[in-house]
């Protein structure tokens, strides 16, 4: 049996990341994968009742990052291994790359900390592709503003989500064999045109 494939779309809130999993996915499925979309904070029911807390109160940051880690541990155990032991393709709407760059970067929690729960929760699996949408602050936030209520990371201030950007691209050059940075200020038609031509190769 063909091995499935991990991929995780990657960026700061209003990036475009929702945008483009329908398509991804579609896309893989018409080659004859099996594809699972999930996401993270979430999928799982234990995962998404987490995600609730996490995105609506107000906590310490280390019990945020924990949060984040043991959804993880619940998500993988639950959907993402069993997937890719099925030989499944599985595509996650953010994975541990976020919370290096959300409460690492952003919140500034020692990355040796979130090194650390990494290697507890999954010391051995990486995504095989990562797809980082990156956008300007200003035009996300604009996207944001744009079409809903804001949560309480996307209530966050500039510097915040500078902060994130920067961890991002900053693990993009760390680990450039997994990480794709796409432009994702352009068009949404082009923008798909270069996620086909990156999946081509995968
Ligand atoms: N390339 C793009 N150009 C213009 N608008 C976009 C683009 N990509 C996404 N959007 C819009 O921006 C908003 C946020 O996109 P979304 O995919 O929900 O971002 P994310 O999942 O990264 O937070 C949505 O209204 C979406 O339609
Ligand atoms: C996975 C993860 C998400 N987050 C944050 C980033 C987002 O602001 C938020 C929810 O992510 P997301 O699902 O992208 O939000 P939306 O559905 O509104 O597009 O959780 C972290 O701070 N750390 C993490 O480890």
């Amino acid at each position: 049996m063909a091995s499935g494939k991990f991929i995780t779309f990657e960026g700061i809130d209003g990036a475009g990341k929702s945008t483009h999993i329908a398509f991804v996915a579609d896309l893989l499925r018409t080659r004859g994968l099996t594809v699972v979309t999930t996401r993270e904070p979430g999928g799982t029911e234990l995962g998404e009742s987490l995600r609730s807390m996490v995105l609506h109160q107000k906590m310490h940051l280390e019990t945020e990052a924990l949060l984040m880690f043991a959804g993880r541990r619940e998500h993988l155990a639950q959907v993402i291994e069993p997937a890719l032991a099925r030989g499944d393709w599985v595509i996650s709407d953010r994975f541990t790359d976020a919370t290096f760059a959300y409460q690492g970067g952003g919140r500034h929690l020692s990355l040796d900390k979130l090194d650390a729960l990494e290697q507890w929760v999954h010391p051995h699996l990486q995504p095989d592709l990562t797809l980082l949408f990156d956008v300007p602050l200003e035009v996300a936030r604009a996207r944001l503003d744009a079409e809903r209520t804001l949560d309480k990371f996307e209530q966050e201030k500039a510097d915040f989500f500078a902060a994130t950007r920067a961890e991002y691209l900053r693990r993009a050059k760390q680990f450039p064999q997994r990480f794709r940075v796409i432009d994702s200020t352009r068009p949404i038609i082009d923008i798909q045109q270069e996620i086909a031509q990156l999946l081509a190769d995968v």
